[in-house]
């Protein structure tokens, strides 16, 4: 029974003077690490690395309040699904040795934890990674001052964090199959199912103009938005895209979509390819699908060859093995129509229209793309004779830009550096501190009428660079 009256306002007092107090308190704290870990109360300057060394950035927010929240999650939900991990995993003679393995995994993450809290600097990784020696001579070679976690380009202690933690499970005995990312990737399928059906639908005769392929690039732009590593209460939202897609025009600030129209419209060879370097799972994957029938069925090209990611990545980016479950996924769906497509695709792959790309560890790497070609020259090889390469999402958009904070109006072609020689383009919601581009007065517009402009995905681009036609396109 709340207290009326006097008593109560002497318990707001009394509250107030606690929630002042604290107030303080967390403010003598954050000054106090602040200090210890030399964090800047500056916004990122201009040209420099996106970081959490700059307290008034985003970096420093997520740094703080969205990575160790991801590693929380994942200790939750491995703690809480201990007995269906371990039987799934381990055969019947070996479950006890597998929860043994579990709480060891489960001690790393939270030591992982407490040294991305604690700025800690970044640790070789010691054991079968495959791309092992090349992060440890990538962090070799960072400069003192930017290999922990808060000094680090943010980049870095993203991929760094995603990286060791998959380390633990893929140096383990039992658990190497075992994405710890699963269920809510899982839950992202499921939460985007009608807007699937509906985009499935709303899809099935296209014609062959620029007005159609300008909105399935505007659609699959809005399909980016969901980003469960960023949404604190861990559900995904999902926008119907198709109502929203004519609405929100003025939210893509960038939008070279007749550029990249024209790109395709080249006609050189029979057998021209595209790369498609994923994002998200869910209706984003869904998207890319219903784009890439698109450029195969109007001839664009005779094949669009996806990149997948070698490990559970960024919470809901697309492993190689969510790929094949959405397509299996898709074909077995209650409704017909969606069932019909999700044979469609997999028909596709066995033609060969469709491909998954070789697995390369380059994406799940800390170097930004323009290292493509001395990093992963595999990779550079596959993709350079490629009609088109589309990066998708705000990860890719940051390694194209080597998460620096470029002048705004600052072209794509600078800021990408030589990625590749052939064609590539954009399509990002920006999630992060990083845009190029934009029309003179646009950043400043912005700012003005939204401080979260940048981060809070709605806002996106749909950027094109041309080629040096060195290998046709
Ligand atoms: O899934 P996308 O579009 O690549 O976006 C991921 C972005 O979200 C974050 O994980 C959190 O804001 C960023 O660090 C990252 O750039």
């Amino acid at each position: 029974m709340e207290p009326a009256g006097e008593e109560c306002i002497l318990k707001d007092r009394a509250v107030d003077q606690k929630t002042d107090g604290q107030q303080n308190i967390t403010k003598v704290l954050k000054s106090d690490f602040d200090a210890k870990y030399n964090i800047l109360d500056i916004s990122t300057p201009l040209n420099n690395f996106l970081s959490a060394h700059y307290k008034r950035s985003y970096a420093y927010y997520s740094l703080l309040n969205i990575l160790p929240v991801v590693l929380t999650k994942v200790i939750d939900s491995i703690t809480k699904d201990k007995n269906e991990i371990v039987t799934q995993f381990a055969p019947t003679t070996f479950v006890q040795n597998a929860r043994e393995e579990l709480k060891i995994i489960i001690g790393l993450i939270s030591r992982l934890k407490y040294e991305l809290q604690t700025d800690k600097p970044f640790q070789n990784f010691t054991g079968d990674e495959p791309d092992r020696e090349s992060w440890n001579t990538f962090m070799a070679d960072l400069p003192a001052k930017a290999n922990s976690f808060y000094q680090a380009c943010m980049m870095h202690t993203e991929c760094y964090m995603y990286r060791k933690l998959y380390s633990f499970v893929e140096n383990s005995i039992f658990l190497k199959q075992f994405d710890y990312f699963a269920k809510i990737k899982q839950d992202t399928l499921n939460s985007c199912q009608a807007d699937i059906v509906t985009l499935a639908k709303y899809t099935r005769r296209t014609e062959n103009t620029f007005d159609v392929f300008n909105e399935l690039l505007k659609i699959n732009l809005w399909s980016t938005r969901n980003d469960l590593s960023k949404n604190e209460n861990g559900l995904s939202f999902n926008m119907n895209v198709l109502e929203d897609v004519t609405a929100t025009d003025s939210h893509i600030l960038i939008n070279e979509a007749f550029e990249i129209w024209q790109c395709l419209n080249i006609r050189r060879s029979k057998k021209q390819c595209v790369d498609f370097v994923l994002a998200d799972v869910g209706y984003e994957l869904f998207a890319d699908f219903i784009l890439a029938e698109y450029i195969i069925e109007k001839g664009f090209a005779a094949k669009v060859r996806f990149h997948a990611k070698a490990c559970p990545w960024f919470v809901t980016n697309t492993t190689r093995r969510d790929f094949e479950m959405t397509l299996q996924y898709l074909s077995k769906h209650s409704d017909y129509n969606l069932s019909l497509v999700g044979n469609k695709f997999l028909q596709f792959m066995d033609e060969g229209k469709f491909e998954l790309a070789p697995v390369s560890t380059f994406w799940t790497g800390p170097h930004p793309f323009h290292c493509m070609k001395t990093v992963d020259p595999k990779l550079y090889k596959l993709v350079q004779h490629s009609k088109l390469i589309i990066f998708k999402g705000d990860v890719n958009y940051r390694k194209l830009l080597s998460d620096v904070s470029w002048q705004s109006t600052q072209d794509m072609k600078t800021c990408s550096g030589a990625v590749v020689p052939n064609s590539f383009c954009t399509i990002r919601t920006a999630k992060s501190e990083i845009i190029c581009g934009l029309p003179e007065g646009t950043y400043e517009r912005l700012q003005s009428i939204d401080s979260d402009w940048m981060v809070s995905g709605s806002y996106g681009t749909i950027q094109f660079v041309l080629g040096t036609g060195e290998y046709g396109y």
